[in-house]
């Protein structure tokens, strides 16, 4: 299978200090993976790098089956070839309803001039429909988004994010905060997702990392230390002394 996304050789250093040390790595183009490693492994910086935020110093990152470089791009840019990023705190709009989040963000994905004579169609509630089915929110269209759980507005970002229909999904530790039973619907909704486009889940817990049963690739000193599926990684001795032994 060839790679929708190629970091091949970045580095990116701040006041000297090597976040991004030769990076190289690739993700397919319906691929569950698991980014892990250490605090400052440098796994923030490496979405940032793919998001357009940051600009290595030096590399490539490579994108799509032509192999088109995001590097000449801008943050917009790389956002409309699909690329959608999930932080890790919600930035959902509080006072609106589910409905009108996802009608918010089928807007922003129409060009400016569209935007203009934007009017909800029967399409488009039929599309916030459907993303509310695609992440368990369907009987909770009308709610406020501010009472929502802490899971359910982790879901509704991402399903903000969906209107755009990404190829790739960064997600940035989307375990935190949750409850038990978040977390598995949670771990559903990824490995669907995944079924139909890349994700990449930044993680810390690996009892989640676990239920992703994905490949994962394990960062350190802004390098990959090891990849694989978690059995493996986790008992590769260099991972346990940087990483599971501390
Ligand atoms: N804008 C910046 N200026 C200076 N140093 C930075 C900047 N961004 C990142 N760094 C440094 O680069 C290193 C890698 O940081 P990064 O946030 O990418 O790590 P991380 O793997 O995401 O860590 P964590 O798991 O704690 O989120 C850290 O030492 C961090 O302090």
């Amino acid at each position: 299978m060839s790679a929708l996304l190629e970091v091949s050789g970045i580095s990116k250093s701040f006041d000297g200090f090597k976040a991004i040390n030769n990076l190289s790595f690739s993700i397919n183009a319906a691929e569950l993976r698991a980014v892990i490693g250490p605090n400052g492994a440098g796994k923030t910086t490496f979405m940032d790098i793919v998001t357009g935020k940051t600009r290595p110093d030096t590399g490539e990152v490579l994108w799509g089956a032509t192999s088109k470089s995001l590097l000449k791009l801008s943050e917009a840019q790389i956002a409309r070839e699909g690329i959608g990023r999930k932080f890790q705190r919600p930035t959902v709009f509080e006072d609106q309803s589910v409905a009108d989040n996802l009608v918010m963000a089928l807007k922003a994905d129409r060009s400016p001039f569209a935007v203009l004579g934007w009017r909800p169609t029967a399409a488009s509630r039929d599309r916030v429909s459907e993303l509310a089915t695609e992440v368990g929110l369907a009987n909770q269209l009308s709610r406020p988004a501010g009472e929502l759980s802490h899971g359910q507005k982790q879901w509704l970002e991402i399903g903000m994010l969906l209107a755009s229909d990404p190829r790739l999904l960064l997600v940035d530790e989307p375990a935190a905060g949750m409850t038990l039973a978040e977390r598995e619907q949670t771990t559903t909704l990824l490995c669907r997702l995944a079924e139909t486009r890349a994700v990449v889940v930044v993680e810390h817990d690996m009892d989640f990392v676990r239920r992703l049963n994905c490949k994962v690739t394990v960062l350190h000193q802004g390098s990959v230390l090891a990849e694989g599926s978690l059995d493996h990684v986790t008992r590769n001795p260099d991972v346990i002394d940087v990483y599971l032994g501390r």
